[in-house]
């Protein structure tokens, strides 16, 4: 019988997950596996408790909560050789990766139904200094907004949080200094930013890297050069169609390997959480981690 563990972040989102516990346990339960859970206490402790779970062979990891959670089950499993499939009940405030893999949001069953039906597909993931990421990782000021919004205020007004933030600091923002290399290109100067994607939705910009694939083996490498305040906010509304790309102050290309060198300080954003300071070289692991998709979106990828 295979067997699944369910690792859980009861704070998530606005902490729907924990009612819907037992049906979820029934529907995995009734689908074949033989199910346990694991409600997560604090920072890191989804990464020890994925690990703890392949070693003890389960075969399926659920993760639910947001992409905090979902990141630090990829960062418990990345580096063993033998690594459970991957499935994603997303109850988070940004839930980014879900929606890549076509997994409903904030309807728990629902996403249950989903996975049930669902079909396992290998897909990449970036590493950068030792940290794995599932989405997105970057630097630049405007990056570092996803985790400076307090916790309990993207519980009570969930993304709108993260614009009221975006506001606040966008005439504060500066632009630094960096040395960008990536597949033997080399880019030098100012930036009001840099993302390195996975996926084509990033926190709520459904086209931000809009030729991004799951599983080429690549990432979608986006360059916001030097910008005032008002073509920042051009580029931006730009951005919410997928219409920024083409702007003179944006480089956006495919790149397997991306090495970022600061002269600025710089902080690195992973997944949406703070993951160090750069500098750093992202590096795509093609196809590593073996995720179940909505059937739909895997139809999708194959067509
Ligand atoms: N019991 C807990 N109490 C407080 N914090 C926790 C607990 N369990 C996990 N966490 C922390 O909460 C962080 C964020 O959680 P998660 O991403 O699941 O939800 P979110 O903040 O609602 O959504 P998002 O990160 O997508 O905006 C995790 O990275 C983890 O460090």
């Amino acid at each position: 019988m295979k067997r699944a563990r369910i690792i859980y972040n009861p704070t998530s989102g606005r902490e729907l997950f924990k009612k819907h516990l037992p049906e979820v346990l029934q529907k995995f339960e009734q689908a074949g596996y033989e199910t346990s859970c694991h409600a997560t206490t604090g920072e890191g402790d989804a990464i020890q408790a994925a690990k703890a779970a392949s070693e003890r062979g389960f075969d399926l990891i659920v993760a639910a909560g947001g992409d905090g959670t979902i990141n630090e089950v990829v960062n418990g499993i990345a580096e063993l050789e033998e690594r459970p499939q991957l499935a994603v009940i997303p109850v988070g405030t940004t839930n980014d990766f879900a929606r890549a893999i076509g997994i409903p949001l904030n309807n728990v069953i629902a996403a249950v139904d989903v996975i049930l039906e669902g079909e396992p597909k290998k897909i990449d993931i970036g590493k950068v200094n030792d940290h794995y990421f599932i989405n997105i990782a970057g630097g630049g000021r405007l990056t570092e907004l996803t985790y400076e919004v307090p916790s309990k205020l993207k519980t009570m007004v969930g993304q709108l949080a993260y614009y009221l933030k975006g506001m606040e600091m966008l005439p504060s923002i500066r632009p630094a200094e960096v040395e960008i290399e990536y597949d033997g290109k080399l880019f030098q100067g100012e930036i009001m930013l840099f993302l390195v994607s996975l996926t084509n939705s990033v926190g709520g910009f459904e086209k931000l890297a809009p030729d991004s694939k799951l599983d080429d083996g690549m990432f979608d490498l986006l360059i916001l050069k030097k910008a005032n305040l008002a073509e920042f906010i051009r580029i931006a509304s730009l951005a919410l169609r997928g219409d920024h790309i083409n702007d003179e102050h944006i480089i956006y290309t495919k790149a397997n390997r991306v090495k970022v060198v600061n002269k600025d300080k710089m902080q690195l954003n992973l997944d949406g959480e703070y993951g160090g300071m750069l500098p750093g070289e992202f590096v795509n692991m093609y196809q590593h981690i073996d995720v179940i998709m909505s059937a739909e979106k895997v139809r999708q990828m194959e067509e």
